[in-house]
């Protein structure tokens, strides 16, 4: 058998009881580098649970997570970023009044100390780094735009743009093009396979057009267990799929 450390992402028998009730109940669940995973399911199936659990939000009563072959259930949220774990919520939280470029330029990682905190300067390197990240999430004409004004798709690049620019390893998104418009949906499908040119993420998502258009892998969560993995074309035929969430 090989070791657990072969993969980005190794997750075995994890479970976290909620007064009893496990939301996610003996999982296992593994990542490669560069992957683009998509997790589907009912309501209360356990994806935005998963998601919390990996991201340190919420802990686990048993098992394990590793992320390049570290232990991520015992450290802190904040020590689980700096590690190379970005997470994006449901709702943009972007400072809309503040500028796009502003708004990347906070999010860009500062010296870890406290003195490089302080010595941080907005130098060529960083407005450099913002521009590039602007290109890639298509409003480097909109830098100087308060973020308020951009359209609720923009919002949402605009919140993944903040944490790309922090370079993560591994990008966790629940619900990206919830509330976008098809034109939206489709760009922002094309991003997240750019994106995952150079990292991994995981796409919790309700809308099987997009998941289709995605490509990846695709995870079904039934009761905070894998009951299937897998193309979108095959779990589309799996009966069990069909049961419990594509046939309602
Ligand atoms: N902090 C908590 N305390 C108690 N129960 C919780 C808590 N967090 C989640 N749950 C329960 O765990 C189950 C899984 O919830 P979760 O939000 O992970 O599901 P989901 O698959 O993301 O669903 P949805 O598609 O509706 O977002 C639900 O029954 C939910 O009520």
């Amino acid at each position: 058998m090989s070791s657990n450390t072969d993969f980005l992402l190794a997750i075995e028998d994890l479970t976290v009881s909620f007064d009893g009730f496990k939301a996610i109940a003996g999982l296992s669940f593994y990542m490669d580098k560069n992957e683009l995973r998509v997790v589907i399911g009912p309501n209360g199936a356990g994806k935005t649970t998963l998601l919390d659990l990996i991201c340190g939000k919420t802990r686990a009563t048993e098992g394990s997570i590793k992320f390049k072959g570290k232990e991520l259930t015992r450290m802190s949220e904040h020590r689980i970023v700096w590690e190379g774990v970005g997470r994006k919520f449901q709702n943009p939280s972007i400072y809309e009044g503040l500028t796009v470029f502003d708004n990347l330029e906070a999010s860009y990682p500062r010296g870890r100390g406290v003195f490089g905190a302080l010595a941080f300067k907005c130098d060529e390197e960083v407005v450099e780094r913002i521009r590039q990240v602007a290109r890639e999430i298509q409003l480097d004409d909109k830098l100087e735009q308060e973020a308020g004004l951009l359209s609720h798709g923009q919002k949402q690049w605009l919140e993944i743009g903040m944490l790309l620019i922090q370079d993560p390893e591994l990008l966790l998104l629940d619900e990206p093009v919830a509330g976008m418009s098809l034109s939206e949906r489709l760009e922002t499908a094309e991003l997240l396979k750019t994106i995952a040119k150079g990292r991994s993420v995981v796409v919790i998502e309700h809308d099987m057009a997009f998941v289709k258009s995605l490509g990846g892998k695709v995870t079904v969560l039934h009761q905070g267990k894998i009951l299937a993995e897998g193309s979108m074309e095959a779990l589309q035929q799996d009966r069990r799929v069909i049961d419990v969430y594509l046939g309602h």
